[in-house]
């Protein structure tokens, strides 16, 4: 790590910290963390920051259990199954937080472009984006009205329907790295076909990230298609 990495977990740590600390004491985050109260006072405050070690075990440890503990309180579900995560998706700060904890916990490499679908994947998509310092694509249902070229794929769903997914051909070049993200994962399709995108784009897929996965389905089936690291956040039932 150089040190403009160390500097950077070290504020994602404080980050964590500052969302932790919204509801409890000193001594309740003391209590959740395992780390003295005193010096958790000063990280929250600013006015010391945590060795990069103890960065590294706040965003890795507390920080990804507390988020997905976060995030599960933050989903509704209606009877008939369907999620609302609005309430996640809409929380650019929330997404912030969860880039580093997401990058750490299933060691994606730095990628060259995030690739995610619109709509709902767009948020957390342009958190990656950001965390990793590269560009954010993102595959949409329909053509963009200027644009010529595209890279598409296309399926017939279990329930029966098409469902295309368009994306800008000039938005990777081959040979570039793409780690692919959204905020759902339930049937896997969505993230065969932007698998099935970065494969005709000749990228390199070095992840593949959803926040919730509803069941390990969706999930299994990216691991069919990938030998990359394959992981959500958040696993429901
Ligand atoms: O694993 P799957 O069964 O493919 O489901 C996951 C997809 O479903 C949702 O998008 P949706 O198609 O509802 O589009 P939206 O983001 O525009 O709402 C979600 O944002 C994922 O992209």
């Amino acid at each position: 790590m150089n040190r403009a990495e160390k500097a950077a977990l070290q504020l994602q740590a404080v980050a964590v910290l500052r969302m932790l600390k919204r509801p409890r004491t000193y001594d309740e985050l003391a209590e959740t963390t395992g780390l003295p109260a005193g010096d958790l006072n000063r990280y929250v405050n600013g006015h010391v920051l945590p060795g990069p070690d103890r960065a590294r075990e706040i965003v890795n440890g507390v920080g990804r259990d507390a988020l997905a503990d976060e995030l599960r309180s933050r989903i509704a579900f209606d009877e008939e199954g369907y999620v609302d995560n609005s309430a996640v998706v809409f929380d650019q700060s929330f997404l912030d937080l969860v880039a580093p904890v997401a990058a750490e916990s299933f060691a994606f490499e730095t990628p060259d472009v995030v690739l995610t679908a619109a709509t709902d994947g767009i948020t957390l998509g342009a958190a990656m984006a950001s965390f990793f310092d590269a560009r954010l694509a993102y595959a949409k249902k329909s053509k963009e009205t200027a644009v010529e070229e595209f890279i598409e794929s296309r399926q017939r769903l279990a329930s029966g329907i098409e469902l295309t997914y368009y994306l800008p051909a000039n938005a990777i070049d081959a040979g570039e790295t793409v780690l692919i993200v959204d905020d759902l994962i339930r049937s896997g399709e969505t993230q065969e076909l932007l698998l099935d995108i970065a494969l005709q784009a000749d990228a390199e897929v070095t992840g593949v990230f959803a926040l919730i996965a509803v069941g390990e389905e969706g999930l299994d089936r990216a691991r069919e298609i990938t030998d990359a690291p394959v992981g959500a956040l958040e696993t429901i039932e």
